[in-house]
């Protein structure tokens, strides 16, 4: 039958060894096993099924979501999961939920800005859960700008208190997960304002709801802020507005890693960046560069396996139709997304380490590598949110009409994945981040002051604004040292003409508002060399099994010629290549798909995700599509009966044509 056989004869025809790209994918055995071990057991549970959430009712949905939380709690509990297993349990429920900002935000914002003393307060209740927390940042007048937020905590020196304050309605908190109808507790982001003087703004731990009846506070207005885009997706979440009316919390709540007020209402400042208040930010940024590689291989497995079911025209000497993924332009378009998700591994893999790294340098009082971990998380997150939501919507459309049913799994994951292009900071505002870092980084070339990470190439400057790339024939494009030079040039050269454009400005706030398409341009070819080059590094690791370091060099090198053809407008006008260079990594590509063709099918199943994670009649591993989609549409509820509801009122009479009768 048509799917059962087209993906094992597929599954046949690999040239590598899956196993040990499964490997590679997860980043090691002991992960793999995790995840394949906490994956299965979250199929298996019926509480944790899927399939009907699309067909709730928004109250219906949330309780729904709230039952799984509560479950999903209970087997953490009852199976003694460690953190790591507990965190995979979490995401492979894949339903949105105030755990998500309890676990994600909450805590973490407590480890990275409160002080030993507060740490050693509040976490053993947020680990146990006795108090369930949240990130109360956003308001509804200022989001992106986060020095703008209204929110005060004024300080007041007779009760040793902070009065937490929502001045205008602009102020109201707005956004926050978590917050809505389920949260305890937040941490609050407002000014700190202490005789009349603002300081700007802090972090306060305040508690929302009593822990004995779930009620607000006094001086607290509390709510959801309504239904988001999409049926399901993110309206399992409980995304809330706050107000506070003079609300009284002790002082020692605010949160004093970076700064302390005392019992006389001094200001003290510690030795560490005040940037560090934004530290959250950049956790969460660097998580979610990880998870957007999840997000698109999700979406690229779907659309892989049902273009290998999907036969359309072109009858073969056997009778029988085409499978589209033979399409060169099926291909063109879904490969590079294979091998995006595959780039976004890797490089979410290294921002991991480099999140790390920067922590452990900050616990030594080491600082100086902060404003390239910033800069990186902000780029990363956004080059890879933007492309995995572009992704998604192409693997829809490469999945045709069936595509556009929820039973694909293709609607749902978009409308869910999308926010991510706003949430944890708007993706123009965060590239914008990226060319100030770029923008101060060349201002400072020649100064003495080498650069250091992922600018450090910005030190071979001559070199880089002169030379020629040396491709003369198709395969020279394979070249890892050739590809890198053409995209390290390519930035050099947008970032030194932004610059130079720049200082024609005599201001230069005004001038960086004047360029600022040209200043987002010029942060995406940073950020996408960053993706080129990890990958590059990937594969000069040791990599084992038959084949799989040879599928990654061909997967790297479309991800590279992908982007190289996309802004070939970026390569061409700034010299750094030919228009015959460009036709060849043209022809290069063409033939980098055909290498990749044969083992496509089992490049999706290394990304090991059970039937139920991918929730998509189209994706399914065993590829019955057809049996399953009309199977599926039955359950329907439209279907429930054969005549539908409101046929007599509206139907009917038009049949009957008693409403023309009754306008004659
Ligand atoms: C929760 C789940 C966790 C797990 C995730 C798993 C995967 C995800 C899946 C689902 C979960 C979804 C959950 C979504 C939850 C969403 C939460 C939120 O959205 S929280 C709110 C986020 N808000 C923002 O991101 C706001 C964006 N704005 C800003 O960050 C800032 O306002 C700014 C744009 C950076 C501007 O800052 P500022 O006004 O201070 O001015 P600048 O002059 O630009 O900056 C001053 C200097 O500070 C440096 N800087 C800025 N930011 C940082 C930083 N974060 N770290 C270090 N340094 C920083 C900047 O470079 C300037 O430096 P100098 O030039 O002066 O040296
Ligand atoms: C699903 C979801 C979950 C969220 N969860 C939380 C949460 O848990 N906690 C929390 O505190 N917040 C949360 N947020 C809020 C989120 O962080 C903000 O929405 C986000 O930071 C963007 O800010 P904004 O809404 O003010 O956008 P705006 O800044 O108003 O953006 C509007 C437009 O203006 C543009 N723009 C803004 N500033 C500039 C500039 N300087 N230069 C050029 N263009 C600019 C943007 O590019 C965008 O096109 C969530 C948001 C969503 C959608």
């Amino acid at each position: 039958m048509a799917g059962f056989d087209d993906l094992a004869s597929e599954r046949s025809k690999a040239q590598f060894d899956v196993e040990e790209m499964k490997v590679i994918w997860a980043g090691s055995r002991h992960t793999l096993e995790v995840s394949d071990r906490i994956s299965r057991l979250v199929a298996n549970d019926p509480v944790f099924r899927k399939d009907t959430r699309t067909m709730l009712s928004r109250k219906d949905l949330f309780k729904n979501t709230l039952r799984k939380a509560a479950h999903a709690w209970k087997r953490i509990i009852e199976l003694r999961l460690s953190e790591e297993e507990a965190a995979e349990l979490r995401f492979y429920v894949d339903e949105p939920a105030f755990m998500d900002l309890h676990w994600g935000m909450f805590i973490p914002t407590i480890k990275g800005q409160g002080t030993e003393e507060q740490q050693q307060k509040w976490l053993p209740l947020a680990y146990k859960m006795k108090i369930i927390g949240c990130y109360a940042q956003t308001e509804l007048g200022h989001g992106s700008n986060v020095q703008g937020l209204e929110t005060t905590a004024t300080f007041d020196p007779q009760t040793d208190e902070f009065i937490i304050h929502s001045p205008t309605l602009t102020s109201s908190k707005w956004w926050p997960g978590g917050l809505g109808k389920v949260s305890t507790h937040a941490v609050v982001y407002g000014r700190l304002i202490i005789d009349s003087k603002d300081y700007g703004v802090n972090g306060f731990i305040v508690q929302l709801r009593s822990l004995d009846d779930h009620l607000p506070l006094p001086g607290i207005t509390i709510g959801d802020i309504g239904m988001k885009f999409g049926s399901g997706a993110y309206n399992t979440m409980d995304n809330g507005v706050l107000r506070f009316d003079h609300v009284r919390i002790p002082r020692d709540q605010m949160l004093m890693r970076v700064s302390q007020v005392t019992r006389e209402g001094k200001l003290v400042q510690s030795n560490v960046p005040w940037q560090l208040v934004y530290g959250t930010m950049v956790y969460v940024r660097q998580k979610i560069v990880s998870d957007a590689s999840c997000a698109l291989s999700r979406a690229v497995c779907i659309a892989t396996r049902y273009s290998a079911v999907r036969r359309q025209f072109g009858l073969q000497s056997n009778g029988i139709e085409t499978q589209v993924i033979d399409y060169k332009t099926q291909q063109s378009r879904l490969f590079p997304l294979l091998a995006s998700a595959y780039a976004f591994r890797f490089v979410g893999e290294w921002l991991k380490w480099l999140y790390m790294d920067v922590n452990q340098r900050l616990q030594a009082s080491d600082f100086s590598t902060l404003p390239e971990a910033h800069a990186c998380t902000a780029g990363l997150k956004s080059l890879t949110t933007s492309a995995t939501a572009d992704g998604i919507e192409e693997c829809r459309k490469l999945c045709g009409g069936h595509g556009y049913l929820c039973s694909s799994g293709l609607p749902e994951l978009f409308a869910v994945y999308i926010p991510a292009c706003t949430y944890e900071g708007d993706n123009i505002v965060l590239l914008l981040q990226v060319a100030r870092f770029l923008i101060k980084t060349v201002s400072q070339l020649g100064s003495g002051k080498e650069p250091v990470g992922t600018t450090v190439y910005m030190g071979r400057v001559e070199q880089l604004m002169q030379c020629h790339c040396a491709v003369q024939k198709a395969e020279d494009w394979l070249k890892p040292s050739v590809i890198l030079e053409a995209f390290e040039a390519r930035s050099m050269r947008m970032s030194v003409a932004s610059a130079q454009n720049l200082a024609k400005f005599d201001n230069q706030e005004e001038g960086f508002l004047e360029l600022s398409a040209d200043l987002v341009q010029a942060a995406v070819a940073h950020c996408q060399l960053i993706v080129v080059s990890k990958f590059i590094e990937k594969l000069q690791q040791d990599i084992p099994g038959k084949g799989v370091k040879g599928q990654l060099e061909a997967l790297c090198n479309i991800y590279a010629l992908f982007i190289l053809h996309k802004h070939l407008g970026d390569f061409l006008s700034t010299g750094c290549i030919t228009p015959k260079q460009a036709s060849l990594a043209n022809a290069q590509l063409r033939s980098l798909y055909s290498q990749v063709r044969p083992n496509a099918i089992a490049l999706v199943d290394a990304f090991n995700y059970t039937d139920h994670y991918l929730s998509s009649v189209l994706g399914r591993y065993d590829g019955n599509v057809y049996p399953k989609l009309y199977e599926e549409a039955w359950k329907d509820p439209l279907n429930d009966s054969v005549v539908p509801d409101g046929y007599q009122e509206y139907i009917q009479p038009i049949l009957k044509q008693q409403l023309r009768n009754a306008r004659l």
